[in-house]
C-alpha cells in the first residue's frame, strides 16, 4: 500500500491576545490508501486542529501535508470532512442540503433526488426530507451532515467525533453503516474519537495522541472483521488492546 496522506513536521500555533498557543507540534504521520485510521485522544490534544490541516482548511505554521504525493494547499474535492460543528445550511431542508454537493457538480435534478433519497434512508432520516435543520435534533443534524458528506462520494473521509452526540443504539447502527460503506467503497478514513471501544471497533490502526499531538502509540488492530461490539467485549485480543490503549492515554495525561 502507498501513503495517500502524509504529514511531516506539522506544527500549528494560534495567537490570541499576544499569547501563542501551540496546538500541534512536529507531527509526522503517513496514512495508507484504503486504510481506516482511528485517532484517539483526550479533549484538547489537537485532534480537530490536525483534521483541519488534513482537510486543507487551515495552513500549518510549519511543516506540510501531502495528498497523493502533492502538497495540499487548500480543500480538495476528493476529501470529505465531517466537522464537529454543524455546517448544514439553515435555509435548506434535509433533502436539499444532502443534494448540495451534487448540485455543485452539475448532476441533473432527478439523479440528485435519487442519490440523496438513498443516503437519507441509509442514515435513518427517511420521512424528514423536508425538515429544516432547526426542526431536527442534534443527532439528526449529524446524520444529515454525514449523508451530505457521502453525497460528494469522497475517496478520503475525515470525521471528527461524528457519532459522539448520538444515543448508543443509533451510534452502533451508524458505525455499522460506515463499516459497510467502507467495505464496499474502499475509502481512506481518518476517524477522530475519544472512545477506545469505538476506535477498536472501527479502525485497522489506532493512533493515540497526547498533548500537542504527541504520538503516544501507533498500533495496528488485527481483530477480524466484521466486528461486533458484543462479541469484541469478550474477545481476549480486544481486552488486551483496550488495556494497552487506556494505559497510553493515562500515560499521556501525566
Ligand atoms: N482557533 C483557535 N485559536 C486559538 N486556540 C485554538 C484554536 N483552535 C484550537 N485551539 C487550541 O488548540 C488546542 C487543541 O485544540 P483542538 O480543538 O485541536 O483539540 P481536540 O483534541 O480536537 O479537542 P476536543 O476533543 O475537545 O474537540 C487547544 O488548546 C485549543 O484551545
Amino acid at each position: 500500500m502507498t501513503a495517500l496522506l502524509h504529514t511531516s513536521g506539522l506544527t500549528k500555533r494560534f495567537a490570541k491576545d499576544d499569547v501563542a498557543t501551540v496546538a500541534l507540534r512536529d507531527f509526522t504521520l503517513s496514512i495508507e490508501e484504503g486504510s481506516f485510521v482511528a485517532v484517539l485522544g483526550r479533549s484538547g490534544c489537537g485532534k480537530s486542529t490536525l483534521l483541519n490541516l488534513l482537510a486543507g482548511l487551515t495552513e500549518p505554521s510549519e511543516g506540510e501535508v501531502r495528498y497523493k504525493d502533492r502538497p495540499l494547499s487548500g480543500p480538495d474535492t476528493e476529501i470529505g470532512y465531517l466537522t464537529q460543528s454543524d455546517t448544514l445550511m439553515p435555509w435548506r431542508g434535509v433533502q436539499r442540503n444532502v443534494e448540495m454537493p451534487l448540485e455543485i457538480r452539475g448532476v441533473p435534478s432527478a439523479e440528485r433526488r435519487r442519490v440523496a433519497a438513498g443516503l437519507i434512508e441509509r442514515v435513518g432520516l427517511a420521512g424528514f426530507e423536508h425538515h429544516y435543520p432547526r426542526e431536527l435534533s442534534g443527532g439528526m443534524r449529524r446524520r444529515a451532515s454525514l449523508a451530505r458528506m457521502l453525497a460528494a462520494d469522497p475517496a478520503t473521509l475525515l470525521m471528527d467525533e461524528p457519532f459522539g452526540a448520538l444515543d448508543a443504539q443509533l451510534r452502533r447502527e451508524l458505525q455499522e453503516e460506515l463499516l459497510r460503506l467502507w467495505a464496499e467503497g474502499g475509502q481512506t478514513v481518518v476517524f477522530v474519537t475519544h472512545d477506545i471501544e469505538e476506535a477498536l471497533l472501527l479502525g485497522d490502526r489506532v493512533v493515540v495522541l497526547g498533548p500537542i499531538g504527541t504520538i503516544l502509540l501507533d498500533r495496528a488492530v488485527e481483530l477480524p472483521r466484521p466486528r461486533s461490539a458484543d462479541a469484541l467485549r469478550v474477545d481476549p485480543a480486544f481486552v488486551a488492546l483496550h488495556t494497552e490503549l487506556a494505559a497510553a492515554l493515562r500515560e499521556g495525561a501525566r
